[in-house]
């Protein structure tokens, strides 16, 4: 098909791949090299950017003209958006590649105007850094005006279009202005501009620099969470998280705190706002004060020379309008002198400047980006100002670190992400190094942590860190109940109120009885109730006067222990900012629900029949509608909230409670209650197993679970409860179940066992995109009896969860298949896995792509498949097992009649690895496919698998893209053997 037809016949798919993204970057980069190849001419580009047009009338205008303009134009069209376009964007389109070739065009320039035309795309990139200097050059060269500054540096272009437009305005200005611009962009030297500007600042910018430092260091250096008893020094306890940043394809690439603000995991360059999302208490204030605390002492972020942190919740309380410059210096640090200066500098140098918001999800105003607000000076309510930083419309190029629970990340905020970084919590190495520093004694720290190690359902709690900080608190409790307990969230919480009530009693009658709850009920319900009325609301405060109705005083309330100041510097100031952890306030509102002796169970109802309503589509839009819903007028009124007071509802209601509830709350309304969410909980799951569609002619009938799916099951959990367990999925028919991007931790992972173990019949469980983690895998050996097949990808598994797996793995009779694709896994893992491949003669999939695998490795495995006599499929993409590696693994398949897939794709496998594969292929006689892309494989290697297939009769493809030949080769070579690929 000629270009022009293509051109036409996708105008609906180009328009969308230009349009799709929000910004007008691709669609400038398409125009860049249309300019530089003259397909435009200067008057071409003036109409088709036209001043106020929106993204998608540009677009069609440039069709329009190319088309108009010939086979030719529109063939370099196509070949522009091949340029532009992201792999994966360009998926569906034809581009009709090899038409032309763009090299061939790029025309030598006569004059200086046209080199920077000619050199347009590149040069866009080159000034990005340079934009300052070169507009010092200009005005210094009098081809410039400060008004031309001005224009170019107008703060609602991105980086990329002020370089657009100064390249216009020197193009305007003429012969000698492109001139200057080139002499200067020869002359740039290699240093950063940033160390230039600090020899330029001016007195009161060095004197606010000092100022804000000194006062972010003294917010950030004590660990903000808990006054009182314990303060730690952030740099004391600090302990690194799991950190992961989403990329395009919904791969995830893990991150160190370091590169939070850098450039690794960027998804849209053209974008300033980089999000921290995690659940409630998975360590992302934490992460932004350590951040805050390197920057002050100099040692991280140093190309930042002035940071404003910004707490949402504080914001909440701003009231007034305000201008960008009051926000900044009355809610951060008040200029001694100079203000109007230091706020120009800050206008001037966005890059030298970081802006951080701490707890999105505690903000009232959902994000919206209907109202636009672009000028500093001019006031504004705090949530625009706020809307519009995080888009860019204000204060482009300033970078802006968010941090949020993920319930509050709109997809209308996330298109103005430039990236996504997934706070995880703690690894198990992380739960060992966080117990031992928060405890001085030695001895304390090793039992708790073997306290733990033998309680894994609790240490699958810890990864998340606010766990691990009370079990660390409450350690004596821990200590003193015996191996095995606590299993719950709801037990952790209830130890936390006994050693807070604890705390409360005089010293002479320290030993709670076990009427301990009973006897302080009057408080714990007070409180109950303040709980519930503040999330009823949306908030999260318990402040003084709000205390004072309830005939509570902090005293009560342990200054010491319960009280969560998330920023350090609200402390003095607690009258208006006192906290109590949500969680923590999640489990009083439960406690109050289960405590009321009112015999109307509407709340109860309400509670949870919310959730039970939405069905098993996978479908967020869908649920997260329905969940913004108000659900009644006496329930609380935030989802996640909701969910965690639910869960402890349920644990509070569970028989292994009853004995402490039902002190002060009648039995027979205890029991009623209890039976009341039996019912709803029981309900929700059936109502979920039978919205499952039918299955798709030929698949297996499948479930894709949603986050309310991942809550009942928590529930159930919660109540220990196996009768509603075995009930609830006696009759599920189901073949697989697909959990996957489900925030499936350890807990979700305990929870999950809890039930799925009585199936009836075998499934696959998915948990691919997940946080499992060696201590979720443990976790989930309780029901891998009834796993056939586990699909494991992307969750953090290292060679230690390998080997539980496969202690456990091989007395299940069913369990055949692993996938097991980008984890952390070494040649370690292999030993276990060759032991699997011993002991299971019925086992069936092995994929282990992307890990870290090598010819050692590779070896190990050997031993296990030459005993082997059933694996029919072996994934080994993207290791390093080399040429030893491939030869061991042929070896040791020589004999093997099971083996229908081998891929050794992308492992540095050379023509020794394949000449010992070629005599696997002509021995097999089951081998169909075998997988050699991206291998280093010369000549010699292909023509031995050559003969080799000469005398195969089972092999079908043998992949060979990217390996070490030329376009001869291929050619010559594909020509002999049709079977294989290249
Ligand atoms: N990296 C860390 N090192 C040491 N302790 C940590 C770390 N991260 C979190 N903690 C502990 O966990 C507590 C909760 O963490 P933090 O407040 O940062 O979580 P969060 O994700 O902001 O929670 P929320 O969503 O509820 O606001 C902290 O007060 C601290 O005790």
């Amino acid at each position: 098909m000629c270009a022009k037809q293509l051109v036409l016949r996708q105008r609906t798919e180009l328009l969308g791949a230009l349009c799709c993204g929000f910004t007008a970057e691709p669609l400038d980069c398409v125009i860049d090299l249309l300019l530089s190849w003259e397909v435009l001419i200067w008057e071409d580009y003036h109409n088709v950017q036209g001043l106020t047009k929106p993204l998608c009338s540009k677009t069609r205008d440039l069709l329009d003209l190319v088309y108009t303009k010939g086979e030719q134009a529109c063939s370099l069209l196509l070949a522009a958006f091949d340029q532009v376009l992201p792999e994966a964007q360009k998926a569906g389109l034809c581009l009709g590649k090899g038409h032309l070739k763009t090299g061939d065009i790029k025309k030598t320039p006569t004059s200086a105007s046209e080199a920077l035309l000619v050199d347009r795309p590149a040069l866009v990139k080159k000034i990005r850094d340079h934009v300052d200097g070169a507009l010092d050059a200009l005005m210094e060269a009098g081809c410039f005006t400060s008004q031309d500054c001005d224009e170019v540096l107008l703060p609602v272009y991105t980086l990329s279009q002020k370089v657009r437009k100064l390249l216009d305005q020197v193009r305007f200005r003429g012969e000698g202005a492109a001139k200057t611009l080139l002499q200067y962009l020869e002359h740039i030297d290699s240093k950063p501009q940033c160390v230039k500007e600090e020899r330029q600042l001016s007195t009161e910018c060095i004197d606010y620099k000092k100022k804000l430092r000194s006062s972010v260091d003294s917010q950030s250096r004590l660990l903000s969470t808990y006054g009182g008893t314990g303060r730690f020094s952030l740099d004391n306890i600090y302990t690194d998280g799991i950190l992961e940043a989403v990329q395009r394809e919904r791969e995830v690439t893990a991150l160190r705190l370091q590169d939070v603000v850098g450039l690794h995991g960027t998804i849209n360059e053209e974008a300033d706002t980089i999000l921290v999302s995690g659940e409630a208490g998975t360590g992302k204030s934490t992460l932004l004060q350590r951040l805050h605390l390197l920057w002050a002492e100099g040692t991280l972020l140093t190309d930042i020379l002035m940071l404003f942190p910004f707490s949402c919740r504080k914001l909440n309380a701003e009231k007034k309008i305000l201008s960008l410059k009051e926000l900044l210096f009355q809610h951060c640090c008040w200029p001694d002198r100079g203000q109007d200066k230091i706020f120009q500098f800050i206008l001037d140098h966005p890059q030298l400047v970081l802006f951080t918001f701490d707890g999105l999800d505690e903000f009232r105003q959902s994000f919206t980006d209907e109202e636009r607000h672009c000028c500093p000076t001019q006031p504004a309510p705090i949530h625009i100002l706020l809307f519009n930083l995080f888009q860019g419309t204000l204060m482009k190029g300033v970078k802006k670190v968010v941090t949020s629970r993920p319930h509050a990340v709109s997809p209308s905020l996330k298109q103005y992400l430039c990236k996504e970084v997934l706070a995880k919590g703690f690894s198990p190495v992380g739960i060992d190094h966080f117990v031992r520093k928060h405890h001085n004694d030695a001895n304390i720290a090793t039992r708790v942590v073997e306290a733990l190690k033998a309680n894994t359902a609790l240490l699958g709690l810890c990864h998340i860190p606010v766990f691990c900080w009370i079990i660390s608190k409450c350690y004596k409790e821990l200590l003193g109940c015996g191996e095995g307990i606590p299993q719950t969230v709801t037990d952790v919480y209830l130890m936390v109120l006994k050693h807070f009530i604890q705390k409360r009693v005089p010293q002479q009658y320290r030993t709670l009885g076990k009427g301990w709850l009973q006897e302080h009920q009057e408080m714990v319900r007070r409180l109950g109730q303040l709980a519930l009325e503040g999330l009823k609301t949306s908030c999260y405060l318990f402040t003084e006067p709000d205390l004072q109705k309830c005939s509570i005083t902090h005293q009560d309330l342990g200054l010491g222990f319960l009280i969560h100041c998330k920023d350090f510097s609200d402390y003095a100031d607690y009258k208006h900012f006192e906290f109590l952890h949500i969680t923590m306030q999640c489990f009083f509102a439960a406690l109050y629900i289960v405590l009321n002796n009112n015999d109307n169970c509407s709340v109860i109802l309400n509670l949870f029949q919310s959730h039970c309503k939405q069905t098993a589509h996978f479908n967020h839009k869908i649920c997260f509608a329905h969940c913004l819903k108000p659900v009644a007028d006496d329930c609380v009124a935030e989802i996640p909230n909701q969910r965690i007071t639910s869960e402890f509802v349920a644990g509070l209601l569970s028989q292994r409670h009853r004995n402490l509830i039902v002190q002060s709350c009648p039995a027979a309304l205890l029991e009623k209650k209890y039976k009341q969410v039996m019912k709803c909980l029981s309900k929700g799951l059936q109502k979920h197993f039978k919205s499952i569609p039918p299955p798709v002619k030929s698949e297996k009938k499948s479930m894709h679970a949603m986050p309310s799916f991942v809550w009942l099951i928590k529930c159930i959990y919660e109540m220990q409860e196996s009768e509603i367990a075995k009930d609830a999925v006696a009759k599920l028919e189901v073949e697989h179940f697909k959990l996957i991007y489900c925030n499936i931790g350890p807990v979700e992972c305990t929870a999950l066992a809890f039930v799925l173990r009585y199936l009836q019949n075998p499934v696959g469980i998915q948990l691919d995109f997940n946080s499992v983690g060696d201590v979720g895998l443990e976790q989930l050996l309780p029901c891998l009896h009834i796993c056939h097949s586990l699909y494991l990808r992307n969750n953090n598994i290292s060679d230690e969860g390998i080997r539980k797996l496969v202690e456990k793995g091989v007395q299940c009779e069913c369990f055949k298949k692993v996938a097991l694709f980008n984890n952390n896994l070494t040649d370690d893992c292999t030993k276990y896995f060759a032991q699997l491949l011993k002991a299971k003669n019925n086992f069936l999939a092995l994929r282990l792509g992307n890990n870290k695998i090598t010819s050692q490795g590779a070896e190990q495995l050997a031993e296990g498949l030459r005993c082997n006599t059933s694996l029919k499929y072996l994934g080994l993409w993207g290791n390093k097992i080399g040429d030893r590696g491939a030869e061991a693994l042929a070896d040791a398949l020589k004999e093997n009649t099971t083996l229908i897939w081998l891929s050794l794709a992308d492992n540095g496998v050379g023509s020794e690895g394949a000449r010992a594969l070629a005599e696997l292929v002509k021995r097999s006689t089951t081998l169909e496919e075998l997988w050699l892309n991206q291998n280093c494989i010369r000549r010699d290697g292909v023509e031995s698998l050559i003969e080799a297939l000469k005398v195969s009769a089972t092999v079908k493809e043998v992949w060979l893209r990217g390996n070490n030949l030329s376009m001869e080769d291929v050619k010559e070579l594909s020509g002999q053997e049709s079977r294989l690929i290249f």
